[in-house]
């Protein structure tokens, strides 16, 4: 089995208290990355919108522009604030997710920016699945009023440990973005989010738990600091599930640095003991990818 993870990786998910003020956020996002670098940590996790208060009244207030790459400070703080993060603290940067406008097409983009330790920009994760839902008396939620969806899957190498997908909050929930990271060879799944207090307590744990279990991969979800006084409650409970499903590390509700090692043995344990990535039997399962299957009696 080919070394997914060639070397122990220290993996730290920042549950960042984020207000109104982006000045402050920014900052304060890297007196926390720089303190989670001093206790040994390589890779580095914010939450989705961690520049902003999470909500569609915020989207166009805080959004940015990425494009053409790198952007000036002035068009984009964040993109200079976490590439210098990443530099100062010598780790790899998952800058959770900003609002972001594109100039060419006028549209908004939750998206996340990944760098390396010397600073550069190594990718950028349009969120793909918009959080649309309602459950009626309890919360509805319609990102694509002002969003538009991102189209690829994200997954970046990092040349001294391996390969890494990132996805955003809502994408976890399918599944098939998960397998594809996993079976081009990813050793974890990473997804800045900001689930609520209605669909955490059921969805948050349990989905980063299945997609563990079911691509043997680490999976690490990294929430905003509950805020009351907030629109928007976010669940908290920033995690980190091993390759057989094991919660590793979790915060609570909080404003907390959770921290879990990664290592490249406990994913060829779990493939090893249980091993469904080489008995999957694609030529009997119907090709999904285009729609619902019709079934056949
Ligand atoms: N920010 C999000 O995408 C929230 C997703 C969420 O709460 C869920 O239940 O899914």
């Amino acid at each position: 089995m080919a070394d997914l993870l060639k070397k122990p990786v220290k993996l730290a998910l920042i549950q960042l208290a984020s207000g109104a003020d982006k000045s402050h956020n920014l900052s304060h996002a890297r007196s926390k990355v720089l303190a989670a670098a001093s206790q040994g940590a390589n890779l580095i996790v914010l939450p989705e919108c961690f520049n902003s208060p999470y909500g569609c009244d915020y989207f166009p207030q805080y959004a940015e522009t990425l494009l053409p790459s790198p952007p000036t400070a002035s068009q984009s703080p964040s993109f200079h604030a976490l590439a210098s993060m990443a530099r100062e603290s010598k780790a790899y940067l998952i800058g959770g997710s900003i609002p972001e406008l594109d100039p060419a097409t006028k549209k908004y983009h939750n998206t996340s920016l990944a760098f390396s330790p010397q600073g550069t920009l190594l990718a950028t994760h349009r969120k793909i699945h918009l959080f649309d839902i309602d459950i009626p008396g309890r919360i509805t939620f319609r990102e694509s009023e002002i969003l538009s969806p991102g189209n690829k899957i994200t997954i970046l190498d990092l040349p001294e440990y391996g390969r890494i997908a990132i996805a955003i909050c809502y994408d976890i929930r399918f599944p098939e973005l998960a397998m594809v990271a996993a079976r081009k060879g990813c050793f974890a799944l990473i997804y800045p989010g900001a689930f609520n207090t209605t669909t955490g307590p059921l969805h948050w744990r349990l989905q980063g738990q299945a997609r563990a279990m079911d691509n043997q991969v680490y999976v690490a979800l990294c929430s905003p600091a509950r805020d009351l006084r907030a629109s928007y409650h976010a669940y908290g409970h920033s995690l980190v599930c091993d390759p057989m499903a094991k919660v590793l590390a979790e915060a609570g509700e909080s404003e907390e640095t959770v921290f879990a090692e990664l290592r490249g043995e406990e994913i060829e344990s779990a493939r090893g003991g249980i091993p469904i990535d080489t008995q999957r039997r694609f030529e009997v399962y119907p090709d999904v990818s285009q729609g619902p299957c019709k079934f056949e009696e």
